[in-house]
């Protein structure tokens, strides 16, 4: 008997993951600037604290279950806008979940915002060394992808929080030299909302790279329904009145798990 509840509830599970909603990218936007709106009352630091984490929790997950927690060295890139922030947010939570973790940050310039500094000064905090990609490479010498992918090379993991879902291509210098680097390496990518350099609604249509492992934010995007590896979808702070105002189909969390896998 109890062995039929455990398949049923399964089954449920399943059922519910395969039918989530896919937001476009209009509907992204739209719903978290509803997230930040008076009426909600979210503000970005409290999103991207949460969403931070749950990018961190997911993570760690990933790497006991399939990574016998062997994978330490570990490089963020950050990108200019708030995935560039959910990056800065989960590397500090990450060196929380295990001391041996050794995380570095790389941005593809210094942030202007106080916001990022902000963000920046925290992770000092933790000792993550934050590195910036001029400083490290000529991107405009011959041998520069090279370069950057020995860099890349040189750690475990890669994280990507380069772009997120205000990404509108074509991708612009030096980024395009950053994704096409990330399609040379044999470390295992870990994706932040949408894989960078992936139309957020048609997919990989520009010949970008393919993360092993995606972890979407509030509700997956359009153009990773054909994702190959493995999708996780960390969102477990969105209020339950968004299900009906905007007619989703949200993930079913479990436990106290900020982030869930799906099927
Ligand atoms: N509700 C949620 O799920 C939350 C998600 N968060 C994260 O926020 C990003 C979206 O952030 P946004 O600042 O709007 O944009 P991006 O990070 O995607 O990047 C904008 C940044 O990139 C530059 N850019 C755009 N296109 C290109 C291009 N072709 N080449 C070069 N550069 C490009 C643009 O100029 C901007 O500077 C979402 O995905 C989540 O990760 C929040 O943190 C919390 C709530
Ligand atoms: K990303």
């Amino acid at each position: 008997m109890k062995r039929l509840q455990v398949l049923r509830n399964q089954f449920t599970q399943l059922k519910m993951n395969q039918s989530i909603t896919y937001l476009s990218q209009k509907e992204a936007y739209e719903s978290d600037q509803d997230l930040m709106s008076n009426r909600v009352g979210y503000s970005i630091d409290i999103l991207m604290e949460l969403a931070g984490q749950s990018v961190a929790h997911c993570f760690h997950h990933i790497n006991k279950k399939y990574h016998n927690q062997k994978l330490k060295n570990i490089l963020v890139i950050c990108g200019p806008g708030n995935n560039g922030g959910d990056g800065m947010v989960a590397a500090r939570h990450i060196a929380h979940l295990d001391k041996a973790y050794k995380l570095t940050i790389l941005l593809l310039k210094a942030p202007a915002k106080d916001f990022f500094i902000n963000q920046l000064t925290i992770c000092k905090q933790y000792s993550i060394p934050i590195k910036e990609l001029p400083n490290e490479i000529d991107v405009n010498a011959e041998n520069a992808l090279e370069k950057i992918q020995l860099l890349f090379k040189s750690y475990d993991i890669v994280i990507d929080a380069l772009f997120g879902f205000s990404f509108q291509p074509p991708v612009k210098p030096p980024s395009d030299i950053v994704l096409q680097a990330l399609k040379n390496v044999d470390v295992p990518i870990y994706s932040v909302d949408i894989p960078s350099g992936w139309d957020v609604e048609k997919g990989n249509i520009h010949n970008s790279f393919d993360p092993a492992y995606l972890i979407s934010l509030t509700l997956p995007k359009e153009g990773s329904r054909n994702f190959k590896g493995k999708h996780f979808v960390g969102g477990r702070f969105v209020p339950y009145e968004f299900s009906e105002k905007y007619k989703w189909v949200m993930p079913d969390y479990k436990d106290n798990e900020t982030f869930v896998e799906l099927e």
